[in-house]
């Protein structure tokens, strides 16, 4: 299946790149199993299943082998394309990749393949808010903990002021035209952002954030599997 035989107009761009070297092993952490299936097919579940969205591009590493191949999820259609080697530039393939159907000021939902804990609600919360913004909008959680500065000899050299910070998550929201150009601004600029509203921003744009679950939980580290088996275990 082609992008272009694919028709509708809310996607999802899902970096699904990674090598996973924080977590180690020889599978790429997206691709390990979790309640039965590969960790990813929790994510790509979460997005099609939804239903305002219209599709996914899934953004694999070159000659992936682990990728099983799927062309629809819950009914949506699934396409693939190859990403780079930094998460942003595995974004900007996926924004390529998406359908013509898909138009320069359409919004598109970019969440990692690694944060497969996604619900329904907070999918609408995005979208209820985001789509309503002149620029887009994330998920995000303020933080509850207090921050230290750790120094070389593992010793605390200070506390950081906590107020008004927030942990980003994905989904992020944003028009397909105008992420692509600050993420190429940002790549041509030498500078590494980590994710897509730090893009926007250094366009001097201020995404809305939208308070989602804490349990949004990006799988990083061989810790984190325990902690989301119980997590989609419990859903
Ligand atoms: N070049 C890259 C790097 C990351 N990702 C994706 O971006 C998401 C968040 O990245 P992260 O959790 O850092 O995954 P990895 O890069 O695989 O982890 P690590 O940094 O430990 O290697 C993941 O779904 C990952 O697959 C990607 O598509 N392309
Ligand atoms: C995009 C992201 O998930 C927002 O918190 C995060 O920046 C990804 O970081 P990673 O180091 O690429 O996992």
């Amino acid at each position: 299946m082609t992008p272009d035989q694919v028709r509708g107009r809310l996607w999802a761009v899902v970096p699904a790149a990674g090598r996973g070297t924080r977590f180690g092993g020889e599978v790429p952490k997206q691709y390990l199993a979790v309640g039965g299936e590969p960790l990813i097919a929790h994510t790509l579940t979460a997005l099609c299943a939804h239903p305002k969205v219209d599709g996914v591009v899934v953004v694999l590493a070159e000659a992936d082998a682990h990728w099983p191949g799927w062309q629809a999820i819950a009914g949506k259609p699934v396409v693939t394309c190859v990403g780079g080697s930094e998460r942003a530039d595995s974004v900007l393939a996926g924004l390529a990749a998406l359908p013509d159907s898909v138009r320069a000021d359409d919004f598109v939902l970019v969440h990692d393949a690694a944060r497969p804990n996604l619900h329904p609600a907070d999918i609408d919360r995005l979208l209820e808010y985001g789509r309503n913004d002149p620029v887009g909008a994330i998920l995000a959680a303020p933080l509850r903990d207090t921050l230290k500065r750790a120094g070389d000899d593992g010793g605390i050299d200070g506390t950081e002021p906590r107020e008004r910070l927030w942990r980003a998550f994905t989904p992020q929201l944003f028009r397909r035209l105008q992420l692509s150009r600050a993420l190429e601004a940002a790549r041509d600029a030498g500078v590494a952002v980590t994710d897509e509203a730090m893009a926007m921003e250094r366009q001097g744009l201020r995404p809305l954030l939208i308070e989602g679950r804490e349990d949004n939980l990006k799988v990083t580290t061989a810790a984190d599997l325990a902690l989301l088996e119980f997590l989609l275990g419990s859903r």
